[in-house]
């Protein structure tokens, strides 16, 4: 049997060991092993528990999936299989059980009322307590500093203070603290136990602020604010690469899903639980500042119905990094999927799909080496490690991870080679290079012609229609067919585009089909009401050695997301401290206006003005910056580079950001060409035909900006409720937000307006539904490195001078 077949099968067939820690129930044991199969229930391992531990047959237990930081716990189903789930744990909490507490089964008791007998807390809880004894008898230090968990309520508000009191709390591992309905997360970058039942619990039903700062309370008053108003809420997290955002979406998503099904895990937990990994392995890749950065942003909805019970949920995406599809920056990999595959697939897929090694792929092994040492003697490249694999990283297993994931959210086999097939077509792709014909003219033809029916058998196109594609333009003009040579440069940048369009378009069906799996029937049904919590996780404010159109757009937006921010906490505040008559002196804040409107106000902000000679065939980087020069020259915030640089600097409200232009034409209207376009539809295999079909142009930019209109909408609303507030008009309660937002809502998206024209044909009723936002927000910084796999060293806080650049 061969390596990587053998994975497979290992996990099909062989038998597992189970580690299950029964923590009261068996006190002497710390945890029993019971060997289990892939398909062995939670109620058979069970039974084995009680006939190894010798329990109490008259009683009845449960099995708990305890998964991330701080034990949070899942009751799993009798039917449920705790193999399967285990497999979807990371590698590390696999091999490394002893100090991966994060990973595992406990065996709970279930009461005669069915409510689950927690017990006692489990080990590290008691470690926390007997240092608070310690504490209380004075064998430790006691905290010197009171802190306040409410930014507001320090008695003195100024720059210096607010830094101490994040600071001394953060020392004493309070990572949360509130700025009114604000929640600010600073990354431990290590285990705390805060997550477990016990706190799902203690923040049931609580006013916010009448505990400890914490996620869940955001949660929790989202929930509950929900269900008395009978208005939907969202939560809008924010905070630069790193900084715990996608972490923070996986606590608010586990604690609203909790919520309603007291502890039980349900079909679409299952669903969300099997989505995470699909859409991490095709949107995550490693970056120089988090080994899993997520390379889109994301709306996820929990849909409830009026009882506040779960019925469905649905993912949106926004603004996935095509980029690093054909290019990744020095000590960055592209997205983890392509390595997955790489290392895991069979022999027999490996001939199936025409696999190579990494290393032979021009679309993975780009990466720049850095001289380290640079002597006349000795000019050595090459003694730095390559980035092929992470530390800590299993690839084989992640991918049997992925593909038990695929499994989960319903991606049958077949279906799973068509994908894997697709994603080598690309890499393929990625390798065909060109040269030119003769010296004298600039026509092109492909070096190395032996790809090509590869990718056309991948593809399952014709080979001369691809290769016509790759080489030649058709221009129709009046009633004339034109075929036209590419130049070297733009035949690059067709093979480029076209890869990039093929594996958004894969991404964008991914994102359609788990949306399909996530949404329930009772979802459609148009007599039952639903209500709904939107999490919205977004990029942050971005500044890299290199700053492209990706980066100009999601900084726009957070400049947008900033200015609401502004709107609603200085301006409207102050406001209405105004008219109540509340002696006060109004706080200068920056107001970000101007940098708006320089980007982005009609007829000459540069996105219009980019619009413009985008649509122009004769333009180019140059006459681009020219036309932003002529039109902004006096405008203080924007400024050119001294030195002759393709470039701009904006001043935006978080630092000067330099922008270079290349490509700034060509992504704004990113999209396939259209022989590219006919050429994919007419692939025989009708997964890529119909795959193509779904959205062949990019709606790149408006696509990221969309999440912040609804960001935007909350937060206008918000100031209408306070204007309302005061007239009267409005007798709801703080923070009802009224404003329909079918607008900007995911029924607009052509890939949801498709899924949403298949569902349609099932139910000939149609779907309205208004979406309303309520609004909470959590923001997220980083401490420290976020490439460290372990906490700040000492505990140290110093980093928290990163936090000078914002203003609230
Ligand atoms: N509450 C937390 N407790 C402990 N560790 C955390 C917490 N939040 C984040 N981390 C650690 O920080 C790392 C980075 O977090 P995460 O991936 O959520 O950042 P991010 O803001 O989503 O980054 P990106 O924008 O690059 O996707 C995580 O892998 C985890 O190790």
């Amino acid at each position: 049997m061969n390596v990587n077949d053998g994975g497979r099968r290992r996990f099909e067939d062989n038998e597992h060991t189970l580690r299950i820690y029964p923590g009261t129930i068996s006190e002497e044991t710390i945890y029993c092993p019971i060997p289990a199969r892939k398909n062995s229930t939670a109620a058979e391992v069970i039974d084995s528990l009680i006939n190894r531990l010798h329990l109490d047959k008259t009683k009845c237990y449960v099995l708990a999936e305890v998964k991330e930081f701080g034990g949070e716990e899942w009751i799993l189903n009798p039917t449920d299989c705790p193999v399967q789930r285990m497999m979807l744990w990371p590698r590390m909490a696999l091999e490394n059980r002893l100090s991966g507490e994060d990973y595992r089964f406990l065996l709970r008791e279930k009461n005669l009322d069915g409510s689950i007998h927690y017990g006692s807390l489990q080990s590290w809880l008691r470690v926390t307590e007997e240092r608070r004894r310690m504490m209380e008898r004075g064998f430790l230090p006691q905290p010197q500093q009171k802190d306040f968990d409410d930014l507001c309520s320090l008695p003195d508000l100024n720059e210096k203070t607010l830094l101490e009191n994040l600071r001394n709390r953060f020392k004493h591992e309070k990572i949360y603290t509130y700025v009114g309905s604000i929640l600010i997360v600073i990354n431990p970058f290590k285990f705390l136990p805060i997550y477990n039942p016990k706190y799902v619990k203690m923040y049931d039903n609580h006013q916010l602020g009448k505990l400890e700062p914490h996620i869940y309370a955001v949660a929790d008053v989202a929930y509950h604010a929900m269900l008395q108003r009978k208005k939907n809420q969202c939560i809008v997290i924010s905070g630069e690469s790193g900084s715990g955002k996608t972490q923070s979406t996986n606590f608010l998503i586990h604690h609203l899903t909790a919520l309603s099904q007291k502890g039980f895990a349900s079909g679409v937990e299952q669903i969300i639980l099997g989505a995470g990994p699909v859409l991490e392995a095709f949107g995550n890749a490693k970056t120089a500042h988090n080994n899993n950065s997520s390379r889109f942003g994301k709306f996820i909805q929990v849909n409830y119905q009026e009882t506040g019970t779960v019925l469905g949920a649905y993912v949106e995406k926004y603004l996935l990094e095509k980029s690093r599809l054909v290019y990744q920056e020095h000590n960055e990999r592209n997205y983890h999927v392509f390595y997955y595959l790489l290392a895991g697939a069979s022999e027999e897929e490996r001939s199936a799909f025409h696999l190579k090694q990494p290393e032979e792929y021009h679309y993975l092994n780009q990466i720049t080496k850095k001289p380290l040492r640079q002597s006349w003697d000795d000019y050595c490249y090459d003694s730095e490690p390559d980035c092929f694999t992470v530390e800590g990283e299993d690839l084989r297993h992640d991918f049997e991870r992925l593909q038990l994931a695929m499994e989960m959210v319903g991606f049958l086999p077949k279906t799973r080679r068509q994908i894997f097939s697709l994603l080598s077509a690309i890499l393929h792709l990625g390798n065909i290079c060109y040269k030119k014909k003769t010296y004298r003219d600039d026509s092109i033809d492909i070096c190395n012609p032996e790809v090509l029916p590869i990718v056309s058998e991948l593809l399952e196109v014709k080979e001369e229609m691809l290769f016509e594609a790759l080489v030649t333009r058709k221009t129709v003009t009046v009633g004339e067919k034109l075929i036209l040579p590419y130049k070297l440069a733009e035949a690059v940048t067709v093979r480029n585009s076209m890869a990039k369009s093929l594996y958004s378009a894969l991404f964008d069906w991914i994102v359609f089909r788990i949306n399909h799996a996530l949404l329930s029937s009772k979802d459609l049904e148009h007599n039952t009401k639903t209500l709904s919590i939107g999490v919205l996780d977004i990029f942050g404010f971005e500044d890299y050695e290199n700053n492209s159109f990706e980066q100009f757009c999601i900084n726009f937006a957070n400049e947008r997301l900033q200015h609401y921010f502004n709107q609603h906490i200085f301006k409207l505040e102050q406001e209405e401290y105004r008219t109540e008559g509340i002696s006060w002196h109004n706080i200068d804040y920056i107001d970000n206006t101007s940098c708006i409107n320089l980007i982005s106000k009609k007829p000459t902000g540069l996105l219009h003005l980019l619009d413009e000679e985008s649509n122009f065939p004769q333009a180019t980087n140059q006459t681009l910056l020219d036309k932003f020069k002529h039109q902004h020259e006096e405008n203080s915030y924007i400024e050119f580079p001294a030195v002759m640089e393709p470039a701009f600097i904006i001043k935006h409200y978080a630092g000067k950001v330099k922008y270079g232009v290349k490509d700034f034409r060509e992504k704004n209207t990113d999209h396939m060409r259209p022989d590219i376009v006919a050429l994919l539809r007419s692939s025989k295999n009708a997964f890529i035909s119909g795959m193509i079909g779904i959205d062949p142009v990019a709606v790149f930019r408006w696509a990221v900006l969309r999440a912040f209109f609804r960001a935007m909408v909350a937060f206008r609303e918000a100031g209408k409720r306070h204007i309302h507030r005061k007239t009267g008009h409005d007798d709801t309660a703080p923070c009802a937000i009224l404003k329909s937002m079918d607008s900007f809502s995911f029924l607009q998206h052509p890939v949801h307006q498709r899924s949403l024209e298949i569902l349609q044909r099932c139910k000939e009723e149609k779907y309205s539904k208004a979406i309303n936002l309520d609004k909470f927000c959590v923001i997220t910084y980083p401490f420290g490195n976020g490439n460290q796999e372990h906490p700040t060293p000492g505990w140290d806080i110093d980093g928290i001078g990163s936090l000078t650049s914002v203003n609230f």
